[in-house]
């Protein structure tokens, strides 16, 4: 059985404050893209995970996957699975890919095994795997607010725009560009300006992980910077990056951004 995880980014994000738990209250507007891992379960003797595309670091025994997997196994009497990744998604892009591989392989057991797990009963095992990966079980845009786990819903279809990926070769630590950040209670929701017109996004929706994040690493500034020069109508670092993404009106190539960067059209 077969599933096709998804990616994410987010327009707009707000890191509001440090809560006792060390995480942060934020809110974001979650968008998926299409841009896909593929997860194949199997009937096994051992469960196991096998990756292939994109190389993921650490032992495969430590993938999210079997994480997800081993959590469900817990409360469910399931059959050992083996467990087929092919990886497209940037690791440590802030595009959430191992978040949405998680949440899939949670759908997809439910599916196979006929758990009869409600979206609301996956959500919560999807949050006990990581803060993003409760929004890839409905996999709908939303407005998000907690630690990113709380949902309502917004009304928003960029799939009249051309959307452009760029990955330059840095990897983003989430854990690190939170703790580079000073929480701050916007002065302007991001609920309330997602209804502004596009053409208004640049000069008043920001995520707040961009100021440290770039100075860190000014090549991810220069990609967001690149993108305006060839039209995007807006352009933003994902989450706590380092992938950048535009928006643009037309289709459009990159000539020059394909040199040090992974770009990819149209997701
Ligand atoms: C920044 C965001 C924005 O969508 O995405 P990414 O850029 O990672 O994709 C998310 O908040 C990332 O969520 P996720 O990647 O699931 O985080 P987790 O694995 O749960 O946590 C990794 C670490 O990030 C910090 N963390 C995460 C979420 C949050 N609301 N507050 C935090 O402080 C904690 O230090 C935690 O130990
Ligand atoms: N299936 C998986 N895909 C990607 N990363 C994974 C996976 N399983 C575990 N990880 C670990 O999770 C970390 C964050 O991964 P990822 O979700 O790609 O980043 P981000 O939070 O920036 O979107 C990586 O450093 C990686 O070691």
């Amino acid at each position: 059985m077969l599933a096709f995880a998804n990616a994410k980014i987010n327009l707009g994000l707000n890191v509001i404050e440090k809560r006792p738990d060390g995480y942060h209250n934020l809110e974001t507007i979650f968008y998926p893209v299409k841009l896909y891992d593929v997860i194949e379960i199997t009937d096994a003797v051992e469960t196991s995970c096998v990756i292939k595309g994109v190389d993921v670091p650490g032992d495969a025994t430590d993938n999210i996957c079997i994480k997800a997997y081993q959590l469900l196994k817990k409360d469910f009497n399931l059959p050992p699975q083996q467990i087929t990744l092919l990886k497209n998604i940037p690791v440590g892009a802030g595009l959430g890919g191992g978040s949405s591989d998680a949440a899939f392989l949670i759908k997809l057991l439910n599916q196979k095994f006929e758990l009869g797990l409600t979206d609301n009963q996956m959500e919560v095992y999807a949050g006990q795997l990581g803060a993003d990966c409760p929004f890839f079980i409905r996999n709908e845009p939303v407005f998000a607010e907690g630690i990113g786990d709380e949902f309502s819903a917004v009304d928003l279809d960029l799939s009249n725009y051309f959307m452009v990926l760029v990955k330059p070769e840095v990897h983003v630590s989430t854990a690190d560009a939170y703790s580079g950040i000073k929480p701050i209670i916007p002065s302007s929701s991001v609920k309330d300006l997602i209804p502004l017109p596009l053409k208004d996004w640049k000069l008043n929706l920001k995520n707040d992980f961009e100021a440290t994040v770039f100075s860190k690493y000014p090549e991810i500034e220069r990609v967001k910077t690149e993108l305006y020069h060839a039209g995007a109508i807006y352009a933003a670092m994902s989450g706590s990056g380092s992938c950048v993404f535009g928006i643009f009106e037309e289709e459009t190539k990159l000539s020059g951004l394909e040199k040090d960067n992974k770009v990819f059209y149209n997701v």
